[in-house]
C-alpha cells in the first residue's frame, strides 16, 4: 500500500468543542500534578519497545507469559533507574497494560501485612517486598469455596512443643485455587487457613507463608503448586498465572501468623483484639476501592474507541455530500452518551470513594471503628455496580463499531476478556449486592430504635417524607434540576427498601426471608447505589470547577447519567409512584436535547481522558482517526498472511480441491 501523508481525520470534530479542554483533562486526572505524571508516565511507556503490546492475541501461553514477565522486571529497572515515586511507579503499571503478578505483590500482598500485621511483622517483611526480594500473592479462595470465606477448609494447627503452624490441605476442595501471581512467579503468600489451638476451631486468619526457594525458586518441601490453566481470551488475562497450591504439613514459626486481629500466644492460647474482627476482610475494602477507580478507566477506554470510530465511520444517507457519520444517528448517541456519562460519574464517585476509604483508615487507627459498616457497604456495592455496567458497557462499545470491533485489532475484545473477571473477583457482584441489602435492612430495622443513620444512608432520616414526595417536575427543564433529581433517586431507594424490610418481616426466620427475597434485595441495593453515584456527580458540580464551559459538559453528562438510569429502570420509578408515566416521557424528551449539546463535544469529552495511542491499543480508537489505512496494515501483519499459499494447503486443501474437480469431470 502507498505510504499515506498523515492526517488527521478527527480535526473538524476537535474544532467544534466548546469547552477547555485542557482543564478538563486535569478534572480527569483528579488534579495538575495527577495529571503530570500520568501524561509523563503513560508517554514513558508508549516510547519503550519493550512494552508493546500489539502482538498478545497470538503469542503462545508460555511466550506470553515470559514476555510478562520480562515487561515487569523492565518496569522494576525503569522504576528503580528514574527513582520513580510510589504514585508515578504505580501509574508506569498501569500504562504497561498486561495483568501481571506485580498487581497482587503490590495490590494484596503488601497491602494485607500492612492492615493486619502487627508493627514488628510490617517490620520485617515490609522493607523486603517493596524492594522486590520476595514476590507475594493473597492465597485465599480455595477450589471449593471463594465467596464464602468463613468455609475455607485450610488448616494452621498450633504445635506448641515447637512454636510453629502446621498448614495442610487436608482435602481436594482445600486447594488455593485462583489467586494470581501463584503458579509461576510468587515466593511467599499471605494464606487464610482455620487456625487450630489445641484442637478449637477459631475460624480464618492470614499466615505469610514461603512457597519457593530464594535461592532456586523450586517449591519448598511439602508445597504443590502450578498454574490452573488458560482462562477466557486469547491475551487477556492469560498474562497472569492464576495457580493452585497444596500443603502437606508445612511449617511455619508462630510469628508469621498475622496478628493484628488475633494473637496466639507461645503457650498457644488464643488472644481476640480490641479491633473489630471483620479487620481480617480490610484487605478486601482497600481493593474493591480501587477496582472501582480502575472501571472509569476501562469504561472510558472502551468509551473512546467507540466515540472517535463513531465519529470517522460513515453508512447511508447524505451530509454535506458525504454519507452520515454514525455518531449522528439518534439510536447510535443513546446507546454511547449514557456510557460517555458513566465513565466521568464513575471517575467522580471512585474519588470520592478513595476518601472515604481514607477516612476509615485514620479512623481506624485512632480507634474509632463506627464507619466501618458503612465503608464495607459503600465498597462492596460499588464494586458491584461499577464493574457490572463497564463490562456489558466494553461489549455495547464492540457492537457500537460493527463488525471491526469485533476483530482484536479494535482493542476491545481484549479489553473485554481482560474486565471482565473484575465482576467475579474480589467478591461475586450479586454476593456484594446483598451484603448491601443486608446493611439497608439493618439500618431501617434500626431506625425505630433511635438509631440515626449516618454516610450515604443519612436520606433514611427522611423517610417519612420520601415515602410520599411526589416529583417536582411540572415542565421538562425541572429534569434539569440536581435537587429534584437527587431527592427522586433518594425516593426510589427508600420506597423499595421499604417494601422489602416489609415483606421480611413476615418471614419467622429472617435468613428466611434473604433467601426468598434475594433477587428483590439485590435491586434495592442497585437503586442504593445509584444514588451514591448520582449524588456525588452532583456534588462534584457544586466544587469550584475551573475552566471555560467545563461545569456546563459536566452538568450535561450528570443529567445524562442519572435520566438514561431513570429510563433503564423506569418499572422500579413507576412501581414505587415516584414519577408518573408523563414525567418519564419528559424525561424522555430532555435526554434527546441533552444528547444534542453533547453531540459537537463528544471527541473532546473523549480527548480528556488523555490516552496514547498506544494505552488505547485500538485502531478503531486512534487518536488521528486514520483507520482504514491501519487496519489494513494490522491485517496484513497476522501470521496467517505470512505466506501467500497457506500451511496445510498441500495436505488438505489440494486433495478435497482435486477431489471436487474430478467429481465435476464425472
Ligand atoms: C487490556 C489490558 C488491561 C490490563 C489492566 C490490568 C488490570 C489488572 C487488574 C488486576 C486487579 C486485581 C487483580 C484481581 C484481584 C482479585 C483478588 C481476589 O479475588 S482475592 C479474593 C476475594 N474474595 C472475596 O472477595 C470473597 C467474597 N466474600 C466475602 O467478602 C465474605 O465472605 C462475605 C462478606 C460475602 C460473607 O462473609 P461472612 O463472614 O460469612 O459474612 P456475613 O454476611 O455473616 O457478615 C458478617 C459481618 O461482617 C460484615 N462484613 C463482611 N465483610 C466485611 C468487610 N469486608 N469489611 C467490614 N465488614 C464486613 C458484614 O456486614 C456483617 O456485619 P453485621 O454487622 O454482622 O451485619
Ligand atoms: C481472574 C480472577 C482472579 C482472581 N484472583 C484471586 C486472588 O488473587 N486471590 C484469591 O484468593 N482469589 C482470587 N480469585 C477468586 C475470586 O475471588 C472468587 O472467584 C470470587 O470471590 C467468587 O467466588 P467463587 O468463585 O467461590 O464463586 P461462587 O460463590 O461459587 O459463585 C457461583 C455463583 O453462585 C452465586 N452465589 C454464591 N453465593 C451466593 C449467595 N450467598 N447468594 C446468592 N448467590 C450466591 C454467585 O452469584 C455466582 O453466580 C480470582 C478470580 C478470578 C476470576
Amino acid at each position: 500500500m502507498e505510504a499515506e501523508a498523515a492526517v488527521d481525520y478527527l480535526v473538524d470534530e476537535r474544532s467544534k468543542a466548546q469547552f477547555d479542554i485542557d482543564a478538563m483533562k486535569i478534572i480527569w486526572a483528579g488534579g495538575k500534578h495527577e495529571f503530570e505524571v500520568s501524561d509523563r508516565m503513560a508517554r514513558l511507556v508508549a516510547s519503550d519497545p519493550v512494552f508493546r503490546k500489539d502482538n498478545r492475541a497470538i503469542l503462545d501461553r508460555k511466550e506470553l507469559f515470559k514476555n510478562t514477565l520480562r515487561k515487569a522486571a523492565h518496569a522494576w529497572k525503569r522504576i528503580i533507574e528514574l527513582r520513580l515515586s510510589e504514585q508515578e511507579a504505580s501509574k508506569l503499571r498501569f500504562f504497561v497494560d498486561e495483568p501481571a503478578y506485580t498487581d497482587l505483590h503490590w495490590g494484596m500482598f503488601i497491602p494485607v501485612i500492612k492492615g493486619q500485621g502487627t508493627e514488628e511483622q510490617r517490620k520485617k517483611w515490609l522493607p523486603m517486598a517493596y524492594r522486590m526480594q520476595i514476590i507475594g500473592c493473597y492465597a485465599q479462595t480455595e477450589l471449593g469455596h471463594g465467596s464464602n470465606v468463613q468455609g475455607l477448609e485450610t488448616t494452621a494447627t498450633f504445635d506448641p512443643e515447637l512454636d510453629e503452624f502446621v498448614i495442610h490441605s487436608p482435602t481436594l476442595t482445600s486447594s488455593k485455587w485462583w489467586p494470581g501471581g501463584l503458579g509461576r512467579a510468587s515466593t511467599h503468600a499471605v494464606v487464610f487457613a482455620r487456625l487450630i489451638t489445641d484442637g478449637k476451631d477459631h475460624g480464618i486468619n492470614g499466615f505469610i507463608v514461603q512457597l519457593r526457594s530464594l535461592d532456586d525458586h523450586l517449591p519448598l518441601p511439602g508445597i504443590i503448586i502450578g498454574d490452573i490453566g488458560m482462562k477466557f481470551g486469547n491475551g487477556a488475562y492469560n498474562t497472569m498465572d492464576n495457580g493452585f497450591l497444596r500443603f502437606d504439613h508445612v511449617r511455619i514459626p508462630r510469628d508469621q501468623m498475622l496478628m493484628r486481629v488475633k494473637q496466639v500466644t507461645r503457650e498457644g492460647k488464643v488472644v481476640q483484639s480490641d479491633v473489630p474482627w471483620q479487620l481480617l476482610y480490610g484487605t478486601m475494602v482497600y481493593v474493591r476501592q480501587t477496582i472501582v477507580a480502575d472501571a472509569s478507566c476501562a469504561l472510558s477506554r472502551a468509551v473512546c474507541i467507540a466515540t472517535r470510530y463513531s465519529a470517522v465511520r460513515r453508512q447511508f444517507g447524505s451530509q454535506n455530500g458525504h454519507e452520515t457519520q454514525v455518531i449522528d444517528y439518534r439510536t447510535q448517541q443513546s446507546r454511547l452518551f449514557p456510557l460517555l456519562a458513566s465513565a466521568y460519574a464513575f471517575r467522580f464517585v471512585g474519588e470520592w470513594l478513595k476518601w472515604l476509604y481514607m477516612d476509615v483508615t485514620q479512623r481506624l487507627q485512632a480507634r474509632d471503628f463506627s464507619t466501618l459498616p458503612e465503608a464495607h457497604a459503600c465498597t462492596a456495592g460499588l464494586k458491584s455496580l461499577t464493574t457490572s455496567v463497564t463490562a456489558d458497557a466494553i461489549e455495547e462499545c464492540r457492537k457500537l463499531c460493527g463488525g471491526h470491533g469485533y476483530l482484536c485489532s479494535s482493542g476491545l475484545p481484549e479489553l473485554f476478556a481482560v474486565y471482565v473477571p473484575a465482576c467475579t473477583y474480589e467478591g461475586d457482584n450479586i454476593v456484594l449486592l446483598l451484603q448491601v441489602a443486608r446493611f439497608l435492612m439493618k439500618t431501617v430495622s434500626q431506625l425505630g430504635s433511635g438509631e440515626r443513620p449516618v454516610g450515604t444512608t443519612t436520606y433514611l432520616l427522611r423517610l417519612e417524607h420520601l415515602l410520599q414526595c411526589p416529583c417536582d417536575v411540572q415542565g421538562a427543564e425541572d429534569w434539569l434540576k440536581p435537587d429534584v433529581v437527587v431527592q427522586l433517586f433518594e425516593a426510589r431507594s427508600a420506597r423499595m427498601t421499604v417494601a422489602c424490610a416489609k415483606s421480611l418481616s413476615k418471614f419467622s426466620k429472617p435468613e428466611d426471608g434473604f433467601m426468598d427475597l434475594s433477587a428483590d434485595l439485590v435491586s434495592v441495593a442497585t437503586a442504593h447505589c445509584q444514588l451514591i453515584v448520582v449524588s456525588k456527580f452532583v456534588e462534584k458540580l457544586q466544587q469550584d470547577i475551573p475552566g471555560e464551559g467545563v461545569k456546563q459538559q459536566l452538568e450535561a453528562l450528570c443529567s445524562i447519567y442519572a435520566l438514561s438510569l431513570l429510563k433503564k429502570h423506569l418499572g422500579d420509578f413507576l412501581s414505587t409512584s415516584c414519577i408518573t408515566s408523563k414525567q418519564a416521557s419528559l424525561a424522555n424528551d430532555v435526554l434527546r436535547s441533552l444528547y444534542s449539546q453533547v453531540r459537537p463535544n463528544a471527541i473532546a469529552l473523549v480527548d480528556a481522558f488523555n490516552y496514547t495511542d498506544h494505552f488505547l491499543g485500538s485502531v478503531l480508537g486512534r487518536y488521528d482517526g486514520n483507520v482504514y489505512p491501519k487496519l489494513y496494515e494490522e491485517a496484513l501483519k497476522d501470521p496467517l498472511n505470512e505466506s501467500v499459499v497457506p500451511d496445510g494447503y498441500h495436505e488438505y486443501l489440494q486433495p478435497v480441491l482435486k477431489q471436487r474437480l474430478r467429481t465435476a469431470r464425472l
